[in-house]
């Protein structure tokens, strides 16, 4: 059966078409040197205001991605699109569009690309019309293999609509011999390597899935007799649905009108998520593991100030993700806690701009100094990683100009020495500064007094475990260990090829 897609997704965007200019053409971007965040997925099955409770949804998880956003649902008869660039807020808030997207099964996706443009072909849910129906897919994640497996399907005839590593999904699908869409989707994520938590929608079922170690996450809510699926617990809280537990590493769950259906086609292994949702991904409010984030980062603070303790007067957070560990570090170290910096809220996380003159603005429009606190006075500075060192060396200069005595950094992470392809898209290591520098290189770069790291056995025990388990890591760590724990399929192949498509979208 064939359904139509009612797709009203923009075709031009002034944003879109700059970001594209300034990054050069159709590129499928791979390790660039921008620290991104990350998507948020979200679905819902069985609710007669899908769409907009997906809308809601994805507003709870605007901070894992502020590029782009878009829903599909499926209203009985069709499917209905829309995708955009920009954020949730300034485009699902408006009733007409909400109307658009009819019925009771929606999908939706906020998106920082890790492959792929900034441009409308690559935004998410992408869609394909296969011999089982329509099919949509959101995303979050990085798929290592997917270059490879791209110019395969290419040369065997596959014709690629985007440049996102998504899209191989839904070729992987359409080409399966399987009969089912539920077996044909197992035979194309067993096909694929790397990170990835889904949502998938059909005319007639919500499908979540998470891969074979659970790298990114995934929860199962109950909302009256509806079934949702969100990256984070925060976007069941908005919407009034009650947690049910986590997607398992390897699962998928197939929702329908009889209710939820678990399949585990992968041999069974222990989870692997990835350390950096606890450190700066989730929001604080988020319970991952039976813990609130807020309280694991408080704990990171924690072992940051036992391990590192410094002799100051006053412990300021670099906001927003560094005030949970700066509360632990304080009440940990007895020294007080103030806001001797003040954020703007009109301004999302790491400002996103593709050059460093721009990115340098971002901090300052971001960050003030609240001098009236830190002027005479001998700080602790509390940040929860550092990447390129943009953040931290504006940050310190700033405590100097407003009169800080000393100032101390403290960070409750190890040193971020490996690049990430598992969709957090650290720079490649020549950008990040704990690849370059040593310790005393680094300090001397930001140009403080004191920097310490917390260890990474540190991490472990705030989260809860004696150590890091060197035989079988709790934790997908590689940023800080270079352990990585999947195959780098694209990376250890031949060169992958940086332009693989001539269409530069201009509006
Ligand atoms: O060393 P850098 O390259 O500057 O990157 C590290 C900074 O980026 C992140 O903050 P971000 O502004 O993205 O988000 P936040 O507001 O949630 O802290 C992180 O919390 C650090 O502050
Ligand atoms: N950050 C992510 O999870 C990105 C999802 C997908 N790889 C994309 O580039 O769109
Ligand atoms: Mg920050």
């Amino acid at each position: 059966m064939t359904q139509r897609l009612d797709d009203t997704d923009c075709t031009s965007d002034d944003d879109a078409s700059e970001c594209a200019k300034l990054q050069g053409p159709g590129y499928l971007r791979y390790g660039d040197d921008r620290l991104r965040e990350e998507c948020g997925v979200f679905g819902i099955f069985g609710h007669p205001d899908a769409a907009a409770l997906t809308a809601l949804g994805l507003h709870a998880l605007q901070h894992r991605g502020q590029e782009a956003c878009g829903i599909v649902s499926y209203d009985g008869q069709q499917f209905n699109s829309e995708r955009r660039m920009g954020l949730v807020g300034d485009h699902f808030s408006r009733a007409n569009v909400i109307e658009r997207l009819k019925g009771h099964i929606a999908i939706g996706h906020v998106r920082y690309s890790t492959c792929g443009d900034p441009v409308i072909r690559n935004v998410q849910p992408l869609f394909a019309d296969i011999s089982t129906g329509g099919f949509a897919v959101a995303h979050n994640g990085n798929l290592t293999n997917a270059v490879t497996l791209r110019q395969e399907l290419i040369s065997s005839g596959a014709i690629y609509q985007s440049t996102s590593d998504t899209e191989v999904i839904l070729h992987l699908l359409s080409r399966s011999k399987k009969n089912r869409v539920v077996e044909r989707f197992v035979d194309a994520i067993r096909q694929i390597e790397g990170a990835y938590a889904l949502v998938s929608l059909t005319n007639e079922m919500l499908i979540g899935a998470r891969d074979p170690i659970g790298i990114r996450p995934l929860v199962i809510g109950r909302l009256g007799s509806a079934y949702v699926l969100a990256s984070e617990t925060c976007a069941l809280d908005i919407v009034g649905a009650e947690f049910v537990r986590e997607v398992d590493n390897g699962e998928v769950v197939v929702i329908t009108e009889n209710g939820l259906e678990s399949h585990r086609p992968f041999p069974i292994r222990p989870a692997r998520p990835c350390v950096f949702e606890y450190i700066y991904f989730a929001r604080p409010d988020s319970v991952i593991g039976g813990r609130t984030v807020y309280d694991i980062r408080k704990q990171m603070g924690v072992q940051l100030a036992q391990e590192s303790p410094a002799d100051v007067d006053v412990i300021v957070p670099i906001p927003d993700s560094g005030v949970p560990a700066a509360i632990g570090f304080s009440q940990e170290s007895g020294v007080p806690f103030e806001l001797g910096i003040i954020r703007n809220h009109y301004v999302g996380r790491t400002f996103i701009a593709p050059e460093q003159r721009i990115r340098d603005l971002g901090v300052k429009l971001k960050h003030s100094a609240n001098a009236s606190i830190i002027r005479g006075k001998r700080i602790v500075l509390v940040d929860d990683s550092v990447v390129r060192g943009t953040t931290s060396k504006k940050i310190a200069k700033l405590m100097y100009e407003s009169g800080a005595r000393e100032v101390h950094m403290r960070i409750s992470s190890p040193p971020i020495t490996h690049p990430d392809y598992y969709g957090i898209d650290t720079p490649d290591s020549t950008s990040l500064l704990a690849a370059t520098m040593d310790l005393e290189g680094m300090r001397e770069f930001l140009g403080v007094d004191s920097l310490a790291f917390l260890s990474v056995d540190g991490i472990y025990r705030a989260v809860g475990f004696e150590g890091r388990d060197p035989r079988s890591p709790q934790f997908t760590d590689h940023c800080f260990t270079g352990e990585y724990p999947t195959p780098l399929t694209d990376q250890s192949g031949v060169a992958i090829p940086r332009q693989l498509s001539w269409l530069a979208e201009v509006g």
